[in-house]
């Protein structure tokens, strides 16, 4: 039986997942509607995506009884008023990293989808790769020894995307960069909850971060650090180092394709796409999620076990602190 998505918002990555998803069997994905705050732009979408509905609200989308399962797509702010909206409707919900733009919020969105018994997963998509899956099996199987250290970077030049700059819109690298390479520390270290966060940081003349670096201090003597920059080109890769070696994953770490494992170099070239166009750097990797929450919910799970919700409250928790250590506030922290 194919799961029938609805999309919520036209924007880029919205654009990205949707043309995603129409690679994959009509038989097992269809999108069947998408919305957007204005209906024309909704109807260009669905012209150019060949969806059969648009809406010009989301609410209107989140009373289709024919969409079970909706995409997030807007920008960070408006996550959580469209999640708990999609909730309120009974669908099942995938909505984009960051889920929040704090603890809080993204406790408010768990929180609705227990009480309702509903699938909600944050989009955090590099951990479906298979580089960073066959990742996790080399840390299973001890190859590296006892870990030692994590270190992740991410950071470009995105003064020129109005939203990475825009403090209403929760701007700034963080929530953006940020949280893909903590997700990377955090999946090394088994989600456990830090002993000790510190963090430097330089403010973007916005009023959001321009560039962060965060210094974890984990239980049993480990550690993992991380930087990440709207304003400063970084190596955008991971390494993860042990008492037996090293393994890297190679740049672009958010959306990877290569792994080395001890000098042993793995490549994991993405699906073909012909003729697809993308906004975003290996776009086509998004098929991985895709798939994922179709299995979940095939297994009637409500969360996923690769991005539990227990994680992704424990990486905003962690990036509120980081928040607070450099001095970081949004126009969402105050509700
Ligand atoms: N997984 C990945 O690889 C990527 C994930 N992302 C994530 O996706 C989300 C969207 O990013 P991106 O597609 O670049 O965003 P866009 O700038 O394309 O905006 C997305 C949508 O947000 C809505 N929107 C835009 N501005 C405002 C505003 N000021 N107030 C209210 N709504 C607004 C619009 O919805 P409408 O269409 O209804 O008008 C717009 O289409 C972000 O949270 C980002 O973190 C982004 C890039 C890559
Ligand atoms: O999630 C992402 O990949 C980021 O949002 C984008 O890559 C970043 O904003 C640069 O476009």
């Amino acid at each position: 039986m194919a799961l029938r998505w609805g999309i919520v918002s036209v924007g880029l990555i919205s654009s990205d997942f949707t043309t995603v998803l129409r690679t994959l069997p009509r038989s097992e994905h269809q999108v069947v509607a998408v919305a957007a705050r204005d209906l024309s732009r909704a109807e260009e979408f669905a012209r150019k995506h060949d969806i059969p509905k648009a809406y010009g609200s989301y609410e209107e989308l989140a009373k289709d009884l024919n969409v079970e399962v909706a995409y997030i797509g807007t920008q960070h702010p408006q996550h959580k008023p469209t999640v708990l909206l999609c909730l309120a409707a009974g669908k099942a919900v995938l909505c984009e990293k960051p889920m929040g733009v704090n603890a809080a919020e993204v406790r408010e969105m768990v929180a609705e989808a227990r009480s309702r018994g509903l699938f909600l997963m944050e989009a955090i998509w590099t951990r479906f790769f298979p580089a960073v899956e066959a990742l996790r099996s080399v840390l299973a199987q001890g190859t590296l020894g006892d870990l030692r250290v994590i270190r992740a970077e991410f950071g470009k030049n995105l003064t020129n995307v109005p939203r990475s700059i825009d403090w209403a819109q929760a701007g700034g690298g963080l929530l953006d960069l940020g949280i893909y390479c903590l997700q990377f520390i955090s999946m090394v270290f088994g989600g456990q909850k830090p002993e000790k966060i510190s963090a430097v940081g330089r403010h973007y003349e916005t009023g959001v971060d321009d560039t962060v670096s965060v210094l974890l201090q984990y239980p049993g003597g480990v550690h993992g650090s991380f930087t990440c920059s709207i304003t400063a080109p970084l190596s955008n890769m991971v390494s993860v180092s042990g008492t037996k070696g090293l393994a890297q994953i190679l740049s672009p770490c958010w959306c990877p394709t290569e792994l080395v494992v001890k000098g042993e170099h793995k490549e994991f070239p993405l699906p073909p796409a012909p003729d697809k166009e993308f906004n975003f750097t290996n776009g086509m990797g998004m098929i991985y999620e895709a798939k994922h929450v179709r299995e979940c919910l095939q297994k009637g799970l409500k969360e996923s076990p690769v991005i539990p919700l227990a994680e992704s409250e424990l990486l905003a928790d962690i990036l509120d602190e980081v928040r607070k250590a450099i001095g970081i506030t949004f126009p969402q922290d105050k509700h």
